[in-house]
């Protein structure tokens, strides 16, 4: 059989693709970053048929590189950034509206009245989400409302709902399969996470029209195959998880209690617990790390919008920096302890505030304060928050000895020993950083009988440098105290 798989990480900002070998190796990495849509204020949309046409090329790309060809392949695996909300017409494959991107606020009146209604309990419940703009549910009627017609197609079954896995899926197999997997449908806010279906008061809860969904596979499964005109060879596709779940999988946090934080576009903290879905009483979200044999293992899940975003900001919009990786000086120069605090809540604060409402702020300017001050502001954002979650992971009653970290942002050593710091947790960063990518390889391998077991893919797991604290208590806690205080002052709450 032959050993390669390939990896579909479609994010945010970019479309990736990478060959994986049977050790789990990347052997080629092909990447295309496409456009983002701002139309208003807390708006954020995506073009679908660009989506898809970026993911077909860096397949392609990375075949290339590879010096592969799609007969090389045992299987796809599709990762992918969830939530993101995509409806298309089932006889052209055209999308009926841009997809409505996970960071967009539009549907945050819609989700207060819910919430004042007191539908809230319920959601919680029995998604393990909260009501909040951030899932695909508000969005999917935001759409059937403003889309002529919408409405009445999608209750005559002549539409379908696609998380972008489900899209690119309906892609690849030229229409043939609308399939999800378990843990990218349990971020729509109309799934039940503990029943695994559909929950049907919820869809009347929100107006979602059952005949747009897609059925719900396990993570590892037969959802089709890639037609050959697309790769050049048909192509098993035979594993699917969303980003963050992927990662989980990728760092091997096979058992409960080990933990992940991906810094991407935003940041992500999982913390596996088993065959248990555990609720938090402290805002954080429960949600289905991967389903294997229709066994579902859940986690628990903090969400931060903003994380490598500040950067992208402070280069794009403030031009402060050239490149990212200018941060690092910057904050080298500057010193943990400049009393200035960058609150990036650019689209509201998520976990654990859950502010739709809430705005951006940069606070403790001074007239020596300048741009170094404000880059490393930015940074130490990323780690405030995490401490945010970590905070409320602690209170529902968690351990956490050390935090497995993978996303562009973890090449920044300063960052990463801050965060140590800020934390007081140890960070171990693995020898592979592409570990969404490599997550979704391993989904697919398991399917295709390239990797055994999830113990096998343990083994593979490799750690290239751990931080440890050496931040005194004392000022951890006074720079925390200052990121609490900045944050007070941007909630509507
Ligand atoms: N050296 C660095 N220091 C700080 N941030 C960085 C650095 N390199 C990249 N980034 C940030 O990491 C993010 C890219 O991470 P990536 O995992 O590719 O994101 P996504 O998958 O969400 O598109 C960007 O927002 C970028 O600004
Ligand atoms: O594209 P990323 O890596 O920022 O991840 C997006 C998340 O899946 C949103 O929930």
């Amino acid at each position: 059989m032959t050993p390669y798989l390939l990896a579909i990480d479609q994010g945010t900002t970019s479309s990736r693709a990478i060959v994986f070998d049977q050790k789990g190796a990347s052997i080629a990495t092909d990447q295309r970053e496409f456009t983002q849509h701002f139309p208003s204020d807390g708006r954020v949309e995506h073009d679908a048929s660009e989506i898809w046409e970026s993911t077909l090329a860096v397949c392609r790309g990375v075949l290339e590189k590879a010096g592969l060809d799609a007969s090389d392949l045992a299987g796809i695996g599709i990762t992918n950034q969830r939530e993101t909300t995509v409806i298309w017409d089932r006889a052209t494959g055209k999308p009926i509206h841009p997809a409505i991107v996970w960071q967009d606020r539009r549907t945050a009146s819609l989700c207060t009245k819910l919430k004042t209604d007191g539908h809230e309990d319920t959601v919680v419940e029995r998604t393990g989400l909260l009501i909040d703009p951030y899932f695909s549910a508000t969005k999917i009627a935001w759409i059937l409302d403003h889309v002529e017609g919408a409405r009445a197609r999608a209750e005559a079954g002549e539409l379908a709902f696609g998380t972008v896995d489900s899209w690119l899926l309906w892609n690849f197999t030229g229409g043939r399969s609308h399939f999800t997997d378990a843990s990218n449908a349990s971020r729509t806010a109309v799934f039940n996470i503990h029943e695994q279906n559909w929950d049907n008061e919820l869809l009347k809860l929100f107006r979602v029209p059952r005949p747009l969904l897609p059925d719900v596979l396990d993570s590892a499964a037969d959802y089709g195959e890639a037609e050959a005109r697309w790769l050049g060879a048909p192509v098993r596709i035979a594993g699917i998880a969303g980003d963050q779940q992927a990662a989980l999988i990728g760092q091997a946090c096979f058992k409960p209690g080990m933990a992940k934080s991906t810094y991407g576009t935003g940041c992500f903290l999982m913390v596996n617990t088993g065959s248990k879905a555990v609720r938090s009483e402290n805002r954080l979200l429960t949600t289905v790390a991967y389903r294997l044999n229709g066994q579902p293992c859940y986690a628990i899940e903090g969400s931060i919008f903003v994380a490598g975003a500040a950067m992208q900001w402070l280069r794009d919009g403030l031009k402060l920096i050239g490149d990212a990786a200018e941060s690092s000086a910057h904050a080298q120069s500057v010193g943990v302890d400049n009393q200035v605090y960058l609150v990036p809540a650019f689209t509201g604060l998520g976990a654990p505030h859950w502010d739709p409402h809430a705005r951006g702020a940069i606070m403790g300017l001074t007239r020596d304060t300048g741009i170094g001050e404000i880059v490393t502001a930015g940074l130490q954002s990323v780690c405030y928050q995490t401490k945010d979650l970590v905070r409320a992971i602690q209170n529902d009653g968690a351990v956490l000895a050390s935090v497995r970290v993978d996303g562009g942002m973890v090449v920044n050593d300063w960052l990463m020993q801050f965060l140590a710091d800020i934390l007081n947790v140890t960070v171990d960063r693995p020898r592979i950083t592409e570990t969404t990518a490599l997550g979704a390889a391993y989904l697919a391998g398991l399917q295709t009988g390239v990797f055994d077991s999830l113990e096998q893919i343990s083994e593979l797991w490799e750690c290239e440098r751990q931080f440890h604290t050496g931040m005194p208590p004392a000022l951890r806690e006074s720079l925390y105290a200052g990121w609490l205080d900045a944050v007070e002052r941007v909630c509507n709450n």
